[in-house]
């Protein structure tokens, strides 16, 4: 550990314990000799009794800086390991700051471009249009087409402190994980680690630009999500030029309303978004907090969504969806021994879990949400509510779902502002009935035949060779085995006659001593234990010492 990041551990636990954060560990993690360090190196006292511990953690993580108020964000999704007060508090981090002077982000824009702004850009406003943790955007119009533009650019040395940050989170959850031992299936290396790709992407402006090029081109001609167009060889790892946008933020449902945006439709399209990128593309936008998202001014009545943002997205292997819709499915045919069998089938919880217990903890979770109006229902919940339940359970962490949920609660909450009444299920399940029918009906065999069909016809002279040459192995093999089969058995046979002598001599002395105390058969004895002598050495002598078959 770098002397850097012992500054940096002696500050984040002087902040957490100037909230009293200490107050919140069970007595088993505070033996006398953590109180006594605590005393002596930090004196510092909570200074905030009045609040609540979730709050407390909130306050805490927005002083840490970027890394902890992202981590905080995304361990809000974790109720499976956080209670509700506490993840409801930590889903309120919010991460505007003030701004940073504007010669800095000038010098920071020239350094990428290599050129002096003037010379490409008209109109360039040193007052910021919004300033984030991380980077700070200004506003510009482009010499080339007088188009208007905005260039994101990252804070001064942000990048060495996010480091920083990470390897000391990197080494703490490394010592938990130690101290939690072999069998802890909350595996906090693993948390952090897929936290830090997460936030590493965002730290490089260059992905997150290809990123919104890929999610552009993947939604071409939508009328559900437009992604501002992005000017790729301006775009730098410290530096993002793209169209500038005009739109309503999603959260200003005044503005919405007042200009007729068609309520109803936009929820529903809010919905449809999230499963076509997560099932048809696989590619999600997993950063939708209602910052990163803007409403259409053009035709309310028939309105799109605008996308920002692109720097976290996330993606789920063929299994991950395919489990993934089959228990979206299973729940909303109220199928809960299909949900129990889901969870131990992917390996979410060990295959030794007592099924119909399982079931019936599900079917308690699910049940009731079944009785409540449907404005009341959440998605998002319900998997969070299967999470908590199969902990219970031995549930394992799995962090690449933790976007996946956390994408699902924004959409959710995002449909549920626009239209309480939004008919969540009406819509979202026949999208996965229609997915599930094209992964496992005829067409998707079709479909899978006919995308193999070149690496088959590719093949296909090579199959005589093939044929023949696996035909000889087989043959050598079958003779391979029989050899081993053959050493097998004589190994055996070696072992019961070396353990026959064996047991016999070990009779045979037992005996031998026996007779020695009687006087008057002392010659037998004598016999016994000399013969025990000799068949144990004959015994040893036969066992079988090749144990390679
Ligand atoms: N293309 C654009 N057109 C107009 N405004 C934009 C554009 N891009 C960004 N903004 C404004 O800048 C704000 C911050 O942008 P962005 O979300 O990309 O930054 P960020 O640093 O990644 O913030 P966070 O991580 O908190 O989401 C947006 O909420 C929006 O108001």
């Amino acid at each position: 550990m770098t002397l850097a990041s012992l500054r940096r551990g002696y500050q984040v636990v002087r902040t957490l314990l100037h909230y009293g954060l200490d107050d919140v560990l069970p007595p088993s993690l505070t033996p006398w000799y953590v109180r006594a360090a605590r005393m002596s190196l930090f004196w510092v006292r909570n200074k905030h009794k009045d609040k609540c511990g979730g709050e407390r953690l909130k306050l805490a993580m927005q002083e840490l800086g970027p890394v902890y108020i992202k981590f905080g964000q995304m361990l809000s999704t974790r109720r499976d390991l956080l209670s509700d007060e506490w993840a409801e508090e930590l889903a309120m981090l919010q991460d505007r700051v003030p701004p940073f002077d504007a010669a800095l982000a000038r010098s920071a824009i020239e350094a990428e471009l290599g050129a002096p702004i003037d010379s490409l850009f008209d109109d360039f406003d040193d007052t910021p249009l919004a300033s984030a943790s991380i980077s700070q955007v200004h506003t510009a119009t482009l010499k080339s087409n007088g188009k208007a533009v905005v260039l994101k650019v990252l804070r001064p040395n942000v990048e060495e402190k996010v480091h920083a940050d990470l390897e000391l989170m990197l080494q703490v959850a490394t010592w938990v994980d130690r101290l939690l031992g072999s069998g802890n299936r909350l595996r906090p290396v693993e948390v952090v680690e897929d936290y830090q790709n997460t936030i590493l992407g965002e730290l490089n402006l260059k992905l997150e630009a290809l990123n919104a090029i890929k999610l552009k081109a993947n939604f071409e001609g939508s009328d559900a999500l437009y992604i501002p167009y992005v000017y790729e060889s301006l775009c730098h790892p410290r530096l993002m030029v793209m169209e500038r946008i005009e739109g309503i933020p999603v959260s200003d449902i005044e503005a919405l309303n007042a200009q007729g945006t068609n309520l109803k439709l936009l929820a529903e399209r809010g919905v449809e978004l999230f499963f076509t990128q997560v099932f048809r593309d696989n590619f999600f936008h997993a950063d939708m907090h209602p910052g990163n998202i803007f409403i259409s001014r053009e035709h309310p009545e028939n309105p799109y969504y605008i996308g920002l943002d692109c720097g976290i997205m996330g993606s789920l292997n063929e299994e991950d969806k395919r489990y993934l819709a089959e228990n979206f499915l299973a729940f909303f045919n109220r199928d809960y021994h299909r949900i129990a069998q889901l969870y131990v089938e992917s390996g979410w919880v060990s295959s030794n879990t007592d099924i119909l217990a399982f079931e019936q903890a599900v079917k308690l979770v699910c049940e009731p949400m079944f009785n409540k109006p449907l404005n009341e229902i959440s998605f998002g919940h319900v998997l969070l509510e299967l999470f908590r339940t199969a902990r219970r359970f031995d549930i394992v962490v799995q962090p690449q779902l933790v976007l996946l949920e956390k994408t699902l609660l924004y959409i959710e909450g995002l449909g549920r502002q626009l239209y309480p009444q939004l008919d969540l299920w009406q819509t979202a399940k026949p999208f996965l009935e229609r997915w599930m029918a094209e992964q496992v009906g005829p067409k998707a065999m079709f479909k899978k035949v006919q995308t193999n069909l070149p690496f088959w016809s590719d093949k296909l002279p090579e199959f005589p060779e093939l044929i023949y040459d696996n035909l000889k192995l087989g043959r050598k093999l079958l003779g391979t085995q029989q050899q081993m089969l053959d050493r097998y058995l004589k190994y055996q046979q070696k072992a019961h006659k070396s353990n026959f002598l064996l047991i016999s001599s070990a009779v045979l002395l037992i005996c031998g001593t026996i007779l020695f105390a009687q006087t008057d058969t002392l010659w037998l004895a004598a016999a016994c234990l000399g013969a025990g002598a000799i068949v144990w050495l004959a015994g040893w002598r036969s066992r079988p010492k090749n144990r390679k078959f």
